[in-house]
């Protein structure tokens, strides 16, 4: 992160001190000779960490372990080795000595990405989400915490240079008499980190998280809950961040178990990918869910496209019920005994007693494959009863019966073994098992839009995007699937219920952070109300919590974006913008293509990112003109940072952010698919400073005046 080139002081003269410049350039003196002390610190940590890499291996007693080890240190150095160039904390506190600061009675720490120690183990910098780095965050006038000053530090970063200590803002919180911003006023420096220009990937926020994030970053583990915030609240970044805290704070757990991010679309992914690793957490995986299904179970990716309506019925959650009714129309009753031959013996089991068996064991209901074990356990322990007449069986015994061929044929009869794309094969691709299954479920009709028009080998099948979701239902039905000990769900309000419940299969052991806004809900089966989405995702008790202070998008365009909520048809809480920088042009433009040119030409002007969204329709015009008028450009899928001109199609502007936003024809979004006035909602809310919108045909109604 490069906060700005500012330098700041109290915002408050002492009047107590003659000197009051000189006194700072005093404590600035101090600053930097901490800082000289921590650089020393870092740099003996990375001599030693580099020592420990190369000897590593020597130590190491195996193969694995030196491998491990290896792999491990070389992270440490690699991202200790980044660390010089950067600043090494951005905050500190000083307790005062009143019964709030209770242990940390006069201390003062400073806060940064990651812990420092000097050689002899005193802490020089304490991690953000250590216990007492909470403070940092939410310590106020009205709630001081024990702080009796909060101050934070001005940086500059010039490329291959360290950063450089430029100054520094104090709060005094144990001084409420004192000018101090009012609760909802933002510090100097907080305000230009988040004005500052965004160019490249999206960048951790760990330096200005606001209170209101802080509490959701920090909740439990045992926690799972639920973001409604509106664009540009930061719930991506709370996300994010919570990930990084839980990791720090429940280290055993969830090594063992997993952290998972999950976003909407890859450009999306791409934007966000760098954040945790720069918060030092490499091991969090960060995945669409369709790329998650695709790895497993169906071990393949989605290279087909349904039609509307098929996408519809298949992520229907009545397909829960249809997929359980085929899987479970495989079981059939016993019909005759089963008679195993042993050596010189027969044992017998009459029907009856395979009919009850089977019963029981439906009864208890396991997990099909699972299911399918017990009765062959089951029924191997009654052939023991049997053999044990005439003498004692053993483990071998048991083993060799559970093998063997009739009792293997017995329950291939009774309970086959079923693969989930077999299963879905069969459904999709055979209309007598798709009646039966889908029978008082589905409508005629619905089950006529699924079914494909010739049969599906499962191994030779194409799958689309909801089939995958289905072949994981068939799987989490047969067996469950590994969890992770938490997930992260960002843009949930698009998750269809049945991709819900791929998510909630994974999480059933485990907490969910759900995020997303009913506003910006685009796709045909989105949540109209958050208490059904967590229902599907597995948690409804989970509590939906309010983001409402917008840090990307400026209050103008806010104003703007606001006003088509009233035909959203959504029930969400206002949000306000802290940034008052921005700027708004509309204009309406007989020449699209050129309008674009010139209004991109203008953006380059000023610093940061731009990007031009429209319609998949629109755009290969204006990509063409905006190269030939040498315009260089990227797409959201490559963007690499080498292009400042990012042209994308209004549906994947979801996540992404632009300092300089060209939206190119608003009614065509709005009337490119059924939810098009959210997809306009979600385009007009990209812009971080400034907002192009350019308009051949009239504006949709709720923009004009
Ligand atoms: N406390 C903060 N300090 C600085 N920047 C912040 C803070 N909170 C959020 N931001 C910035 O605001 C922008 C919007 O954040 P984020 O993408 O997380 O919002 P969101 O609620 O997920 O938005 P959307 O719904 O549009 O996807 C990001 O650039 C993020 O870094």
């Amino acid at each position: 992160m490069t906060p700005p080139d500012t330098r700041h002081r109290h915002r408050t003269p002492d009047p107590a001190a003659p000197d009051h410049d000189h006194q700072l350039d005093h404590q600035l003196a101090d600053e930097r000779r901490y800082l000289s002390a921590a650089r020393a610190a870092l740099d003996l940590l990375l001599d030693t960490t580099r020592m420990r890499v190369a000897t590593g291996a020597d130590i190491a007693g195996d193969g694995y372990t030196a491998e491990t080890l290896g792999r491990m240190l070389r992270g440490q150095a690699k991202a200790l080795a980044e660390e010089p160039d950067s600043p090494l904390y951005f905050g500190r506190l000083d307790f005062g000595s009143t019964r709030e600061a209770g242990e940390h009675d006069g201390q003062r720490y400073y806060i940064g990405r990651r812990h420092l120690a000097d050689p002899t183990g005193t802490p020089l910098v304490l991690d953000w989400r250590a216990p007492v780095s909470r403070a940092f965050y939410q310590a106020s006038t009205t709630d001081p915490q024990g702080v009796r000053t909060r101050r934070r530090f001005g940086w500059t970063t010039r490329r291959n240079l360290p950063a450089e200590l430029t100054g520094f803002e104090d709060e005094h919180l144990d001084r409420p008499a004192e000018h101090l911003p009012a609760e909802d006023e933002l510090s100097g420096l907080v305000a230009a980190e988040i004005e500052r220009p965004r160019i490249g990937p999206m960048r951790d926020i760990v330096a200005t998280i606001q209170p209101e994030q802080d509490r959701l970053v920090r909740s439990g583990l045992e926690e799972s809950l639920c973001v409604q915030g509106a664009p540009g609240t930061g719930k991506t970044a709370v996300g994010l961040h919570r990930a990084a805290y839980l990791l720090y704070t429940y280290p055993r757990r969830l090594n063992r178990t997993g952290v998972l991010v999950l976003g909407p679309n890859t450009a999306f992914i791409r934007y966000v990918s760098g954040v945790l690793p720069a918060l030092g957490e490499v091991d969090i995986r960060q995945s669409t869910l369709d790329e998650l299904l695709a790895r497993q179970p169906a071990r393949q990716p989605a290279r087909a496209i349904d039609n509307a309506s098929a996408a519809e019925v298949k992520h229907d959650v009545r397909m829960a019920t249809v997929m359980h009714r085929a899987l479970y129309a495989h079981l059939t009753e016993p019909t005759g005994p089963l008679t195993v031959p042993d050596g010189s013996y027969r044992w017998r089991v009459s029907t009856e007693a395979l009919r009850r068996l089977t019963a029981e064991v439906r009864r208890e209901g396991l997990p099909y494959s699972l299911g399918r074990e017990r009765l062959r356990a089951r029924t191997v322990a009654l052939l023991q009863r049997h053999a044990e007449t005439r003498e004692t069986p053993g483990a071998a015994w048991v083993r060799r019966m559970s093998r063997c061929r009739p009792v293997t044929a017995f329950l291939d009869a009774v309970w086959p073994a079923v693969r989930p794309e077999e299963l879905v094969a069969s459904l999709l691709g055979e209309p007598a098992v798709l009646t039966r299954a889908a029978d008082g479920v589905l409508t005629a009709d619905e089950q006529a839009t699924i079914c494909r028009r010739r049969p599906v080998k499962a191994r030779s099948a194409v799958w689309t995007s909801a089939d995958l979701v289905l072949i994981d239902e068939a799987a989490g039905l047969i067996e469950h699937p590994e969890g992770f000990g938490h997930i992260v769900v960002d843009e949930a309000q698009d998750l269809s219920p049945m991709q819900c419940r791929a998510i909630a299969r994974r999480s059933e052991h485990g907490s969910l952070t759900v995020l997303g806004d009913l506003a910006q809900a685009t796709t045909p089966w989105a949540a109209r109300t958050w208490p059904d989405q967590l229902v599907h995702l597995g948690k409804p008790k989970a509590p939906v919590l309010p983001l409402t202070t917008g840090f990307r998008v400026p209050a103008v365009v806010v104003g703007l974006a606001n006003r088509l909520l009233a035909v959203l048809d959504v029930d969400v809480p206002p949000s306000r913008s802290l940034r008052t920088d921005g700027q708004l042009r509309i204009e309406r433009v007989a020449d699209l293509p050129a309008a674009t040119v010139a209004a991109v030409r203008v953006a380059l002007e000023q610093p940061g990112s731009v990007a031009v969204i429209a319609t998949d329709r629109e755009l290969p015009a204006l990509t063409e003109a905006l190269h030939t008028a040498g315009v260089d450009t990227t797409t959201a899928d490559q963007a690499d940072g080498s292009a400042r001109v990012t042209v994308l199609p209004a549906a994947l502007a979801k996540g992404l952010e632009y300092d300089h936003v060209v939206v190119v024809e608003p009614a065509a979004i709005v009337a490119a698919e059924p939810r098009g006035a959210h997809r306009l909602y979600v385009v007009l809310t990209r812009a971080v400073s400034r907002l192009d919108i350019l308009h051949a045909r009239p504006l949709p109604a709720p923009l004009e005046g």
